[in-house]
């Protein structure tokens, strides 16, 4: 990376988190995506979700044609696709994945923890024993949302929670296993994948490296800075800057860009997450300028995560300039509309055309 003041010369990025639904909507976002990052790992999440390697490469196939559609040059942006695990998802179905060559890695929702999460696992030793042993075989990641969804738990402590109930037994039984804790959000989290043995990485959002939990309060409640998991104190959020520019491998960029139409987020029960991918490697320049760390961004954004992936880092590069760029108030989205995170402020950077 080379910088001065005024601009940013980066290897191009990848998103190792992101959500880019289906139909109208993925028409709606992906060259958003394709404008900053070569490759992202997209999450499986889909009604109904994406639990076979069929279809996955079926998803795949919509998201190529919707990249040409909205004009994006071939060969741009790769999609690494995922599946969703369930109570039965066998070993063969893992092979099945890994030998497709297109099927990157396998995601665990505890059932109910998240936005379409209801066909997520329910007991993840008791029941996914072969598709445990299978992924940890193939070199294959598991990704983890890592929060319990027992009612007893306080919503602010999921994550921590999840790591004595599920992180801790689950690494003990499967050592080897790869295990990316997605969107971490505490300083459990954190320190967690910074000191635990074995083949262990997270992934931290823009908002997360951004805000505490202040921001969903300012002046009445802000549902487009509600996520799950949900935004924490300040003293995690200093944590994860704190991981995300430690240098460590171990932490690398997923922005978690979950785009809802407006209106389902702007509800009496408003949808969990936020879009970022709009303007995503600002949002990350400005966390990692604050942090006086810019110079950590490149291994963040381009190198740690094709490292633990296993796969080759990108050959290109992406320039951002220091030029005061405002966020859109709003963006099409399909037949209605959707918000970006921090709509209608202002960054310092902006990614060259
Ligand atoms: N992060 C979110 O708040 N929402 C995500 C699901 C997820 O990643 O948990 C979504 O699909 O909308
Ligand atoms: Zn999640
Ligand atoms: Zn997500």
């Amino acid at each position: 990376m080379t910088s001065d003041t005024s601009r940013l010369v980066l290897t191009r990025p990848d998103d190792w988190h992101l959500h880019l639904r289906d139909g109208a909507a993925l028409q709606a976002v992906v060259a958003d995506s394709a404008r900053q990052f070569a490759r992202a790992i997209v999450m499986p999440n889909l009604k109904p979700p994406v639990t076979a390697t069929q279809d996955a490469l079926a998803y795949r196939g919509r998201i190529l044609e919707a990249l040409a559609h909205a004009g994006v040059p071939e060969g741009t942006f790769e999609p690494l696709m995922t599946l969703y695990l369930t109570d039965n998802t066998s070993g063969d179905e893992i092979r099945k994945a890994r030998a497709s060559g297109a099927v990157h890695a396998v995601k665990l929702y505890p059932a109910g923890a998240t936005t379409n999460s209801d066909a997520g696992v329910t007991d993840l030793l008791g029941r996914c024993k072969g598709a445990l042993e299978a992924l940890q075989r193939e070199g294959m990641p598991l990704l983890v949302h890592g929060e319990v969804t027992d009612a007893d738990v306080d919503v602010f402590d999921r994550e921590a929670r999840f790591i004595d109930r599920v992180m801790l037994p689950l690494r003990k039984a499967f050592p080897e296993l790869k295990v990316v804790f997605e969107h971490i959000t505490t300083k459990d989290g954190a320190h967690y994948v910074r000191d635990a043995d074995g083949p262990v990485a997270a992934t931290i959002t823009p908002q997360h490296l951004l805000y505490n939990r202040n921001a969903l309060f300012v002046g009445g409640i802000r549902p487009h800075w509600y996520c799950l998991p949900v935004l924490k104190r300040e003293e995690h959020r200093q944590a994860l800057v704190e991981a995300a520019t430690s240098g460590s491998p171990r932490f690398f960029l997923g922005t978690d860009s979950a785009p809802h139409a407006r209106g389902l987020k702007e509800h009496a029960c408003g949808c969990a997450g936020c879009y970022t991918a709009l303007h995503a490697m600002e949002l990350y320049a400005t966390a990692f300028e604050r942090a006086g760390k810019l110079d950590r961004l490149d291994d963040f954004a381009s190198r740690f995560g094709p490292q633990f992936y296993g796969l080759p880092r990108n050959t290109g590069t992406l320039v951002l300039e220091r030029c005061a760029t405002e966020i859109p108030t709003e963006l099409p989205f399909g037949d209605t509309t959707l918000v970006p995170l921090a709509a209608g402020e202002t960054l310092d950077w902006r990614v060259q055309a």
